[in-house]
C-alpha cells in the first residue's frame, strides 16, 4: 500500500501553518518528520488524521482519496500515537489498550475475550506486561507512551502516525521504542514519526522530511536530507554529521549528528553564547 499526501495545506481559522506538504510512504517504510518547535509537525499530523480540515490538497491510499468523514474506515487505516494523552477517568492499563480495538468491534457488542488476549500479547511484545493492572493515570510518562503504542496497535492499522514517540522516555527506553518501530515496519506497517533528535532518523528511518520556517517542505532518503546544511538551516545551530566505524554493528558504521556546543575546555572565542561552527566560524 502507498500512503500519499498531495499538496496538503492546513492551519487554524485563517492562519496557515502547514504549506504544500507532499510525500509518499510505502507499507513497511518509516518516515521521520523533523523540524523546530512550533513549525507545524503536530498540525500536519492532525490534518492527516482528519482532526482539522485540509485547506488544500488531500491524502490518498493507493491513489484513492481518504475520506475523513468515514471515521471508522480512516481509523482502521491509520493509527495514531498522540504526543500527550490525559484520559478523563483513571482506567486500568489493559482497558486503555483494549479501547484501541473499538473501531473494529461491533458498536453494541463491546470487546470480547479475544480483544483482551490480543491486548495481553501486545503488552508482552512491548515488554510492559507488568503494567497490565496498573491505573493508567498513575504510571510514568514513558510507561504511558508504551501503553499508547499498544493501544494504537490494537487497531491493526496499515499506517501509524507517532507524534514524538520517544518524548519523556529515558535513553534506553527511547532505543527500545525505536527498535519496536523497526519491528513494526518489518511486519509491514508504514510509520510516520516526529522526533527532535535527527539521530533517530539515522537509527530507524528510511526517509526523513524537514519542516522549516524558511524553506519549503522537503522529503528524501535519510542519507540525502539529514545533513549539516539542512539541520543548520532548520534548527539554526551548527551541526556535524559524522560516520563512525563500529565493527560490532551489522552495517560496520553508524552515522550520528553532533551539535557543536561551546564547552568549558574550549570556550567560544567571540562572545556568542554557546555554539561554534565546524569551520571555526562563530555562529
Ligand atoms: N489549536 C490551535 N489553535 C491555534 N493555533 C494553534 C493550535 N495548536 C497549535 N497552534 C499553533 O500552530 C503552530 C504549530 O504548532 P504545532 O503544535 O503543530 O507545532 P510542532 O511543530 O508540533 O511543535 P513542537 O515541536 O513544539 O511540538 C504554533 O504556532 C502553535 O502555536
Amino acid at each position: 500500500m502507498i500512503l500519499e499526501a498531495r499538496g496538503v495545506c492546513a492551519g487554524y481559522r485563517d492562519v496557515g501553518i502547514v504549506h504544500d506538504v507532499s510525500f509518499e510512504l510505502e507499507s513497511g517504510e518509516v518516515l521521520c518528520l523533523l523540524g523546530p518547535n512550533g513549525v507545524g509537525k503536530t498540525t500536519l499530523f492532525k490534518s492527516l488524521l482528519g482532526f482539522i480540515p485540509f485547506s488544500a490538497g488531500g491524502l490518498y491510499v493507493d491513489g484513492r482519496a481518504v475520506d475523513h468523514r468515514r471515521r471508522k474506515e480512516t481509523v482502521l487505516l491509520i493509527g495514531c500515537v498522540p504526543q500527550v494523552h490525559e484520559p478523563p477517568f483513571p482506567f486500568v492499563v489493559i482497558d486503555v489498550v483494549v479501547m484501541g480495538s473499538i473501531a473494529r468491534t461491533d458498536a453494541f457488542a463491546g470487546p470480547g475475550r479475544d480483544a483482551f488476549d490480543e491486548a495481553d500479547e501486545l503488552l508482552e511484545l512491548l515488554g510492559i506486561a507488568y503494567l497490565r493492572n496498573r491505573v493508567y493515570t498513575e504510571i510514568s510518562g514513558g510507561e504511558r507512551q508504551m501503553v499508547l503504542i499498544a493501544r494504537a496497535l490494537m487497531q491493526n492499522p496499515s499506517f501509524l502516525m507517532m507524534d514524538e514517540p520517544t518524548s519523556s522516555l529515558d535513553f534506553g527506553n527511547q532505543m527500545r521504542v525505536l527498535a519496536q518501530i523497526c519491528a513494526l515496519a518489518h511486519r509491514g506497517v508504514g510509520i510516520i514519526m516526529t522526533s527532535h533528535f535527527p539521530d533517530h532518523a539515522f537509527l530507524c528511518c528510511d526517509k526523513a522530511a524537514v519542516m522549516s520556517r524558511t524553506s519549503p517542505f522537503r522529503v528524501a532518503d535519510v542519507g540525502d536530507i539529514v545533513c549539516e546544511e539542512t539541520l543548520e538551516e532548520a534548527y539554526g545551530i551548527p551541526v556535524k554529521v559524522a560516520s563512525l566505524d563500529v565493527p560490532e554493528h551489522p552495517d560496520g558504521t553508524v552515522t550520528t549528528c553532533v551539535p557543536l556546543l561551546k564547552t568549558k575546555a574550549h570556550p567560544c572565542p567571540c562572545g556568542e553564547e554557546g555554539l561554534f561552527g565546524v569551520d571555526g566560524r562563530v555562529r
